[in-house]
């Protein structure tokens, strides 16, 4: 593409973040709703996907939607949404009517393995786990699992706590797996809020249809964090499936983790935020590292930072500027940076393979003028990002 482009890949490139879980919500987040009034007698029986009728409470445009079978007998969903007035339908339901609809013969779903390459275990202090029961290779893709519960990010804030405690307990009630989700891990021991402090203990925070949603996949809600860790997790929206890839070999016994939270915190900050935000005491494997590694750990995501910050302000300098001699000085300072960057984040090893960062180098290289040099990157890029997705295609761990 033309060089321009270049600072545009680099500043989209979402370098160090991944999947998070949204965190607990507060408390006291339940607001009074001033949204207009629906009128619970409006709603119609149900009709497929959905096998009940839409349970709306009080002053909000909010309902509980339950297809008890979407995914087959065994795996149903419920939807907490609400459109912009009562009569739209929000965009996670119009995504599950999607996935049930015509679409869905070219659905292909994939299955894992019988036995899984993974089982459940009691892991010292931190509850429960999941630990890998045989050899997972980097790349494969080892979980899958579906929505089980999908709720809008911003229904704490949109609807009055007691109606919204009792959309989250009828939702609960009629979810075929509600026994189940009702046994997930809990940060809190409050009896009446058991579905809250579920979804605020398990959840990931996903986009649906442009919209931030708190998502439960109860298998992937056993799986624990580390600030280095084994696995990464990938939503797809068409489907509501979330696969999880490892990220490097697993070895058999070993406790399988995935990161809640960004790679770009230090230590402290990385146990503050999982303190505050998920309410633990993180004790994962970096965590409890000897003090120098950790602090080899920090120097270098610290630094990984700074080059980031500092290659992004080079690239949106050298990309504005009309004198090319300016942005061919930014630009090349920019890609030396950024070989500084791959090198320590290949070091710290955050990521998953290096291809994308050996591409946007490449593109950043092209934009500098050195052709030859770029063509080069680009190519190492390529082929480890197309050896990463490979090594577990077609066949699941
Ligand atoms: C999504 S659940 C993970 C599975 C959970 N351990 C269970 O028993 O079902 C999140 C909870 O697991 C625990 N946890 C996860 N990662 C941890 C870690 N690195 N150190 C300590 N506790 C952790 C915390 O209690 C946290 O609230």
């Amino acid at each position: 593409g033309p060089p321009q482009e270049a600072g545009g890949d680099i500043a989209q490139q979402r370098l160090l973040q991944m999947d998070c879980l949204p965190g607990p919500l507060i408390d006291d987040s339940y607001l009074p709703s001033c949204l207009a009034t629906a009128d619970s007698d409006d709603v119609t029986g149900p009709s497929p996907p959905w096998t009940h009728t839409p349970y709306c409470r009080g002053e909000s445009n909010y309902c509980v939607h339950t297809s008890t079978n979407l995914y087959g007998p065994d795996h149903g969903v419920i939807i907490i949404d609400g459109g912009a007035n009562k009569t739209d339908k929000a965009p996670a339901v119009l995504a599950v009517e999607r996935i049930a609809g015509p679409d869905a013969a070219t659905l292909t779903r994939r299955k894992e393995p019988d036995p899984p390459a993974w089982e459940v275990r009691d892991i010292p202090g931190k509850g429960k786990g999941v630990v890998a029961t045989r050899k997972i290779l980097r790349g494969q893709a080892f979980m899958i699992d579906h929505a089980a519960v999908v709720a809008d990010m911003r229904f704490p804030e949109r609807v009055n706590s007691v109606d919204g405690r009792d959309m989250l307990r009828e939702g609960f009630e009629r979810h075929p797996a509600g026994k189940e989700l009702l046994a997930l891990a809990r940060s809190s021991r409050d009896p009446d809020n058991a579905p809250e402090d579920i979804i605020k203990t398990n959840s990931f925070s996903v986009e649906i249809g442009g919209k931030g949603y708190m998502v439960i996949f109860p298998k992937i809600a056993r799986i624990n964090h580390d600030c280095r860790p084994s696995a990464l997790t990938r939503f797809n929206e068409t489907d509501f499936s979330n696969t999880v890839t490892a990220f490097r070999d697993i070895l058999p016994g070993e406790e399988i983790a995935i990161s809640y939270s960004s790679f770009g915190l230090t230590s402290a900050g990385r146990r503050k935020t999982l303190r505050l935000k998920w309410g633990f005491t993180c004790s994962c494997s970096l965590c409890t590292a000897p003090e120098d590694e950790l602090a080899a750990s920090d120097a270098r995501r610290t630094k990984i930072q700074q080059l980031n910050d500092k290659v992004m302000k080079l690239v949106e300098e050298g990309t504005s500027t009309t004198d090319k001699d300016v942005a061919k000085e930014k630009l090349n300072l920019a890609a030396e940076l950024y070989g500084e960057l791959v090198e320590a984040v290949e070091e710290e090893g955050i990521v998953p393979h290096m291809g994308d960062h050996h591409e946007a180098l490449g593109r950043l290289v092209a934009a500098a003028g050195d052709v030859e040099k770029a063509r080069e990157w680009l190519r190492r890029g390529r082929e480890e990002r197309e050896e990463f997705e490979s090594i577990g295609r077609g066949e699941m761990a």
